[in-house]
């Protein structure tokens, strides 16, 4: 078990250029798999959807990106098939997976055969069926870091986030039961409210043992959630709430109309 360290303040980057930041942020990615596959030779990732797929476009084509060393997991997933609208698996391929020679199997999505068991339960047995889901993702967790790391929870190298105009992470929502989950490592949600309300997410506890969190955010649609969020963290909405243990360390990549309402201190990251 790794000792109880206090967190470090968020690091916030802002850009004037949406290029800018694209370049960045792949920059920093780059950066953080060079530091873990020195150390354990694999670089384990974890991505929400949302508009997060597209800005990692810096990404495609990029030199020293070592594709064959990522092991890459959804932060969380609506529980629709993997070829769905809604698919958050469906966005990433579209915008990331199918234009880099990312090894297939390197990609841990939620196994098709129990989407489709869900998906023919009705409303009442739903639920079992969700569990099922989340116990899979889970098991699929325990094997990639078991052993490996001598905590108790996952220790992602990077876990990649959006964040909604309420505040929302993963599908960790405000006010939600599940941002109490201490135990769990995936946990599933039937009342999402944004749609699909069917949905899995790493629970907080995976999320604050993370070597890194980055945040990406741009639009002006997000400066109030932002200033909340960064300015007055007193308030809990579920983004204030990442705060990783030290040496973890959050970061926010976002552009100038985003952080236009936030006081909280720019940093320029040295990549
Ligand atoms: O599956 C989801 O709905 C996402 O994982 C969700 O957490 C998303 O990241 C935020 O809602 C931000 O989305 P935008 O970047 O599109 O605003």
């Amino acid at each position: 078990m790794s000792g109880i360290h206090a967190p470090s303040a968020p690091i916030l980057c802002s850009f004037s250029n949406p290029d800018e930041l694209v370049d960045s942020l792949a920059q920093f990615i780059v950066k953080a798999q060079k530091e873990a596959v020195q150390k354990k030779g694999r670089f384990t990732v974890a991505i929400s959807g949302g508009s997060l797929p597209q800005q990692l476009s810096g990404l495609i084509g990029r030199p020293g990106v070592k594709w064959d060393k990522w092991q890459v997991y959804y932060a969380d997933e609506r529980i629709v098939p993997l070829d769905h609208a809604d698919s958050n698996h469906r966005l990433c391929e579209e915008h990331l997976w199918s234009k880099v020679p990312i090894p297939k199997e390197n990609i841990h999505t939620i196994d098709s055969q129990l989407i489709e068991a869900a998906s023919a339960e009705p409303a009442e047995d739903a639920e079992d069926a969700l569990e099922e889901i989340a116990d899979a993702y889970e098991q699929e967790l325990i094997h990639e870091f078991a052993n490996k790391d001598s905590a108790r929870f996952p220790i992602f190298d990077l876990i990649l986030l959006g964040v909604g105009p309420d505040g929302h992470i993963g599908s960790l929502f405000p006010g939600h039961a599940l941002l109490s989950e201490d135990d769990r490592w995936v946990a599933y949600i039937t009342d999402s409210p944004k749609p699909p309300p069917r949905r899995f997410t790493l629970t907080f506890p995976v999320i604050n043992h993370a070597a890194r969190v980055a945040f990406v955010a741009s639009g002006a649609g997000k400066a109030d959630t932002l200033h909340t969020v960064l300015d007055k963290p007193e308030v809990g909405l579920p983004a204030s709430r990442v705060r990783p243990s030290a040496p973890g360390q959050v970061y926010w990549f976002v552009d100038d109309a985003a952080a236009a309402k936030v006081e909280y201190p720019r940093t320029q990251l040295k990549l």
